[in-house]
């Protein structure tokens, strides 16, 4: 039997299946599926299950140290970046997101929310001008005052909220999804047993009733909530992807002088050529340099990556 997987619990999965939802588990004692996967599962009785294999995963959001790794989404064909006007945001952190998604084919949208305290607006646009400058989209909006305009932007889409904690994420879930209270609590109470509850992943329909219809999935329209993060490590990234991720550096890999360049402080390096130029925004190079510096003390940390 084929699902999908709509909570993401350690080892534990709510399956959504032809014949209802699943508890279910995995053989192995790694937990190598994320929500938005499509498994293949042996159905045990009891509302049960166990995860037998992948069934399609076109993309694979997720985080990494030099030690651990952490899967956060799949299947996804955007990315929601949630910052605020209040509290102040990493901007850092909106790269990190991009980098994700760029190396996956994920689509990022940045949303700014809070965009009802005006006197932080400003900043907080100043903040955001360089990404928008690349493209990005950029939605304002105040959760507390609705979401029906961003409901509609997501309407078909298969997109996951991102987000420090205190960029009003929760809010913004609530006003997109009106049950995802209840929902999180069936589902926390299902697959936690009694146990203290951590945050986990949940997916959920945005239009009525297709998740269940497994013929329906593949057009259906669904959000993703995942935890707050503060964190967002990029071990798993290649110094070519890195630099490939980067949507502002593309024309210009392969035009330095050095075939084998780093763009550190070699001559003839194209893409320090076009930072001193300022067609590359200072911030962002900024943001390529701390990453890269990351990822390679990671590999020499753990030469498995
Ligand atoms: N003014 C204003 N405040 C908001 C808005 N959205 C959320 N808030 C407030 O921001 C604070 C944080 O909101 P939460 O939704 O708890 O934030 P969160 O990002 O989910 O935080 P974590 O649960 O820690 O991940 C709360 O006091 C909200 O009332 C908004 O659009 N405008
Ligand atoms: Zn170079």
């Amino acid at each position: 039997m084929d699902g999908l997987i709509v909570a993401a619990f350690g080892r534990h999965y709510e399956v959504a299946t032809t014949e209802g939802r699943l508890q279910c588990y995995t053989r192995g004692k790694k937990s190598s599926f994320a929500c938005g996967d499509r498994v293949r599962i042996t159905p045990g009785g009891d509302g049960q299950g166990v995860i037998d294999s992948l069934v399609s995963r076109r993309n694979l959001l997720w985080r990494s140290d030099a030690f651990r790794e952490k899967l956060i989404a799949a299947n996804l064909s955007h990315i929601l970046i949630v910052v605020a006007t209040e509290p102040g945001f990493s901007d850092l952190l909106v790269s990190r997101c991009i980098v994700a998604a760029e190396s996956q084919d994920i689509t990022p949208i940045i949303v700014l929310n809070k965009a009802d305290l005006g006197d932080r607006l400003d900043a907080a646009r100043t903040q955001l001008a360089p990404f928008r400058a690349l493209g990005y989209e950029v939605i304002e909006i105040s959760a507390l005052q609705g979401a029906a305009g961003l409901r509609e932007r997501l309407a078909g889409l298969q997109s996951i909220l991102v987000g420090q904690s205190g960029m009003g994420k929760s809010t913004l879930t609530n006003a997109l999804i009106p049950d995802a209270q209840a929902a999180t609590r069936e589902i926390s109470e299902a697959l936690d047993s009694g146990k203290h509850t951590t945050t986990f992943a949940r997916l959920y329909p945005l239009s009525a009733p297709p998740i269940d219809e497994a013929e329906s999935e593949e057009g259906a329209g669904w959000l993703i909530d995942s935890p707050g993060l503060q964190v967002f490590g990029l071990a798993h990234v290649s110094a070519d992807e890195l630099a490939e991720s980067f949507i502002e550096f593309r024309p210009l890999l392969g035009q330095c002088r050095f075939r084998d360049c780093r763009h550190e402080a070699e001559p003839g390096c194209a893409l320090l050529e076009a930072l001193a130029g300022g067609r590359i925004a200072p911030r962002r190079f900024e943001h390529y340099r701390t990453i890269r510096a990351e990822i390679a003390e990671a590999k020499r940390l753990n030469p498995g990556w």
